[in-house]
């Protein structure tokens, strides 16, 4: 027994030294990659192709997830070594939105806390960052109107994009539900966790809610006070020393946020694109099923159709539109010329690899 042990754990030793060498060949090659390519070290349409490999090859017994999260970090250390970048998010640490900058890009990579969604765009415009990561929309709480109104006037292209599972987690200094007096946590968490603070907290009318700017800052001032806890992710509660009292406390189990990569590359064709666009139309009887004819008739279909305030004149809407495929591909080139034809307002988002 013990011999069959000692001799499988040689295997997996032996192993591990071909999986050392096999990963700094890996790196090398992305090294010279990195010499003999121009331009941003970040190509979301070759990392987007890996991935899809990867899946198709996988037969386990690691699940498509983890393959997923291991690659992502090996990609992550092989990026860092062509030349570190800085991805700007909605901060503080411990957000779900710095959730979502490692799930894409992985840890080795310089994160950088912004205050403001205005503020992640802002470090990217600058050049401070090189691409910024910023939630989209929320699968109960629908579109972030203020990504929106920022995608409508800003230079940058999207990249990329991803969703991220949203699982809200109890925490406190300590364990003992009724030292609770107060909770702390953003207002969509709050109404992400309705059902399940009522069912849960009997004595709910004597803890008071209150509101902080962002789930980590919720987790920020509970770690401040024994009578407190606070709403918000397993990684606010690691960053700030908690401990967790209940997990997946959300209402809906597949609360769930779609996350934007912009930055200031456009991104070539993966095979398996989206595209997005903003566009307006004159405020006519038909007017908005003409503006989208082209789409049927080149054979795109359309992912997505949002309507926002155009922020010009009282009662003007523009259309945020996604459709599938790359802006390279013919139908979608087509279909585009006819809808900038139409349109009395056009701006191409960008295209980029679907999550
Ligand atoms: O193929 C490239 O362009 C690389 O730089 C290599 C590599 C990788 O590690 O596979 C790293 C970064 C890019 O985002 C894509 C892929």
């Amino acid at each position: 027994m013990i011999e069959d042990l000692k001799h499988l754990r040689n295997k997996i030793d032996a192993i591990d030294d071909e999986l050392l060498e096999l990963i700094n060949t890996r790196a090398q090659l992305a090294q010279e990659v990195g010499r003999q390519k121009s331009g941003a070290v970040y190509r979301p349409e070759r990392e987007s192709q890996i991935f899809t490999r990867l899946q198709q090859h996988n037969h386990g017994p690691l699940s498509q997830i983890q393959i997923q999260q291991l690659f992502t970090e090996i990609i992550s250390a092989c990026r860092a070594l062509e030349d570190p970048f800085t991805v700007a998010y909605l901060g503080p640490e411990g957000t779900f939105s710095e959730e979502a900058v490692n799930k894409r890009f992985g840890k080795a990579v310089n994160a950088l806390p912004s205050r403001s969604i205005d503020e992640v765009f802002r470090q990217v415009e600058s050049g401070t960052a090189n691409f910024g990561v910023i939630p989209v929309e929320n699968s109960t709480e629908g579109a972030v109107g203020r990504t929106m109104d920022l995608l409508l006037q800003t230079p940058l292209l999207i990249c990329g994009e991803l969703e991220l599972a949203i699982h809200q987690c109890l925490m406190a200094k300590q364990v003992d539900l009724s030292k609770i007096r107060k909770i702390y946590s953003h207002p969509q968490s709050f109404a992400q966790c309705h059902s399940w603070l009522i069912e849960n907290l009997h004595h709910l009318q004597g803890i008071e809610c209150i509101n902080a700017a962002s789930n980590a800052d919720a987790a920020r001032l509970a770690a401040n006070d024994e009578h407190a806890a606070a709403i918000a992710s397993k990684k606010a509660a690691e960053v700030f020393g908690l401990m967790l009292c209940a997990c997946n406390i959300q209402d809906n189990s597949n609360n769930t946020t779609r996350f934007l990569i912009i930055g200031s590359q456009a991104v070539a064709p993966s095979g398996r694109d989206k595209t997005s666009l903003v566009m307006a139309t004159s405020n006519r009887p038909g007017a908005v099923h003409e503006l989208l004819a082209p789409l049927a008739r080149h054979q795109v279909s359309m992912t997505r159709l949002e309507s926002r305030p155009s922020r010009a004149n009282l009662w003007d809407y523009v259309f945020f539109v996604d459709i599938e495929g790359h802006q390279q591909d013919e139908n979608v080139a087509l279909a585009l010329q006819s809808l900038r034809h139409n349109a009395t307002f056009f701006k191409l988002l960008g295209s980029y690899p679907l999550a």
